[in-house]
């Protein structure tokens, strides 16, 4: 039987080591395409991925020999789950090894847009020493309001405890999670009390635009908009509008509705520039995940799930 194992992503060296000691042979091709996976999965036992490459069923129905699908990551939304289950194939995520790094990436983008340190700083490579326009919004005291109680949602709340904020969390289908530190809350709290407002959820039919005018302006007041989960969860014309009208008092941003930045077409070139340019607005590019620290902890964690180690 084949113990041919092909991971499509660049991956922290312990994972091949620890396949290797297990008498796994790895195909390591980090930069291998969709068309190149479908004609080397043939003969392979197990598939590592990332978001780098959607496994269809096209790429199923060719992995003939395939039992097991380990994602470095969480959102499994590339991945047709179902469809490989039903050809016995097991796959397992692995949110446990990235949610400290998300949730310290969204502590830090919140406190770097409440402190102004992106614009401070950039004003400050160019001779300005501003002061009275830099002033800080502090986090005591504020309500975050936390959309969707998973592993990065429950972990933001776990970071978060220290600043003295009151903690609303919102899960539709997680009932009873709610601690002394955690108020579990309604949709309708989170518009009515928050003043941030993080998205925790995958991306799925159900919350794709999820975050649309209507959203926005269901806020009783201008919040912090925070999205470290998925960028289709918002519409991007929407939260540009909201930013605008001051509808939204900023936003962090580590995902983007399209981060294929070579495929823009005009309005979402403008809408980029818009959001890089504005004062209230700090960006990365979906890099909360992505910690070296996570690269061992997904691999770990993948391995065993699927007991190997
Ligand atoms: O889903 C995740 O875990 C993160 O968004 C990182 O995913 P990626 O590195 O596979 O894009």
């Amino acid at each position: 039987m084949s113990r041919k194992v092909l991971i499509t992503a660049k991956t922290h060296p312990y994972l091949v080591d620890q396949l290797e000691n297990k008498g796994f042979e790895v195909i390591y091709q980090p930069s291998i395409s969709h068309d190149e996976v479908y004609s080397t999965i043939k003969d392979c036992i197990g598939l590592i991925v990332t978001t780098r490459i959607r496994v269809d069923k096209h790429i199923i129905d060719q992995a003939k020999g395939l039992q097991w699908i380990g994602r470095l990551g969480s959102g499994m939304e590339l991945i047709d789950v179902p469809y490989a289950e039903s050809k016995g194939i097991h796959c397992v995520s692995s949110p446990e090894g990235n949610r400290d790094a998300v949730g310290e990436q969204a502590v830090g983008m919140l406190l770097c847009l409440l402190n102004n340190v992106l614009k401070s700083n950039l004003e400050l490579r160019t001779g300005i020493w501003e002061r009275d326009g830099n002033r800080a919004y502090e986090l005591n005291g504020k309500t975050v309001g936390i959309i969707g109680y998973g592993n990065t949602g429950s972990t933001l709340a776990h970071k978060l405890q220290g600043f003295d904020v009151n903690i609303l969390a919102y899960d539709k289908y997680k009932k009873g999670f709610g601690t002394a530190a955690v108020k579990e809350a309604t949709m309708e709290q989170v518009f009515n009390e928050a003043d941030v407002v993080s998205l925790h959820l995958p991306l799925t039919e159900e919350t794709r635009h999820l975050a649309n005018a209507s959203f926005f302006s269901s806020f009783a007041r201008p919040v912090w908009f925070m999205n470290t989960a998925r960028g289709k969860l918002v519409n991007n014309r929407d939260l540009i509008a909201a930013l605008q009208s001051g509808v939204l008092a900023g936003a962090c941003l580590d995902v983007l509705e399209n981060e294929k930045l070579e495929t823009y077409n005009s309005e979402e070139k403008e809408q980029l520039a818009y959001l890089l340019k504005a004062t209230n607005v700090v960006v990365t590019p979906h890099i909360a995940g992505y910690s070296h620290e996570a690269s061992i902890k997904m691999a770990r964690i993948v391995l065993e799930k699927l007991n190997i180690i």
